[in-house]
């Protein structure tokens, strides 16, 4: 579905990515870890068409996506909500940029989701788990192939986090959208993901990939095995390798 071929990018002297190469299926959850400053938000700039790649290819479903806006999903790591508009209005906001909102979706979303009773309501009036789940659903309604999520509960407190993992876990095992997933959590690649990638320090490639062998639908339980125990281990160590910052949590 999603075919990144080999790509290069530099910001002037500073190369970023180099001949990195990945693929993500369809329905497949696929995280990405690596260390900071290796180039993962760059990388979904790149995807997202709102910055341009000097050597290689993105392509999804075979056509070239290089800059080309609007062909994925995003949600980044702040909601980035408009306070002036309501929950509704905000979920509906890119269909409306493409001109044909469909609020009768976004309201079945947002009732499946919990949120019916908050639909008119304003950003500061929710949760910050609330606020991300509305930034979850404004990127599922836009109905593109694939959704690509930039560390989306990093900003969260560590209950909330572990809430949000098993809420997207609930609506992902439902839906089996294609997920890219960026995390500075080695735990949270490996409750979630199919497929975990490492990237290499900076020029950043793919240094190791992981399948990740549990079942679906995950159980909390799979957190305290041994299997994820020596998983998280050794995904530290790759970690450690490329002498990024810690990601042991
Ligand atoms: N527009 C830009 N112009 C110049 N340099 C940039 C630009 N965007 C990113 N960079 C540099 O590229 C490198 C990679 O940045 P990027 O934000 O993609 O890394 P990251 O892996 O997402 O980092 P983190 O894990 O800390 O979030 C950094 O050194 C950053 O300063």
């Amino acid at each position: 579905m999603l075919s990144i071929q080999n790509i290069a990018k530099s910001f002037d002297a500073l190369q970023v990515l180099e001949d990195l190469s990945f693929e993500v299926r369809d329905g497949e959850f696929v995280a990405i870890i690596g260390p900071s400053g290796s180039g993962k938000s760059t990388l979904f700039q790149l995807i997202g068409g709102v910055a341009s790649i000097d050597k290689g290819a993105i392509l999804l479903n075979e056509g070239d996506i290089q800059q080309k806006r609007g062909t994925i999903g995003y949600m980044p790591q702040q909601p980035s909500l408009l306070p002036w508009r309501t929950v509704l209005e905000n979920v509906t906001i890119v269909e409306e940029l493409q001109r044909k909102p469909n609020t009768e979706r976004a309201k079945i979303w947002l009732k499946k989701v919990g949120l019916e009773s908050f639909i008119h309501a304003y950003p500061h009036e929710l949760s910050g788990g609330m606020q991300q789940r509305v930034s979850f659903i404004r990127a599922m309604v836009s109905d593109k192939p694939i959704l690509c999520l930039d560390e989306p509960f990093s900003a969260l407190d560590e209950f909330t986090r572990l809430e949000m993992q098993a809420w997207l876990l609930s609506i992902w095992e439902e839906y089996r959208k294609s997920i890219l997933f960026v995390t500075h959590s080695i735990e949270e690649a490996l409750f979630l993901a199919d497929r975990i990638l490492i990237l290499t320090k900076r020029p950043a490639s793919i240094k190791k990939e992981m399948i990740v062998p549990f079942a679906r639908p995950r159980q909390e339980e799979i957190r305290h095995s041994t299997t994820f125990t020596a998983l998280k281990q050794q995904l530290f160590t790759y970690l450690q390798e490329e002498k990024g910052d810690v990601y042991a949590d």
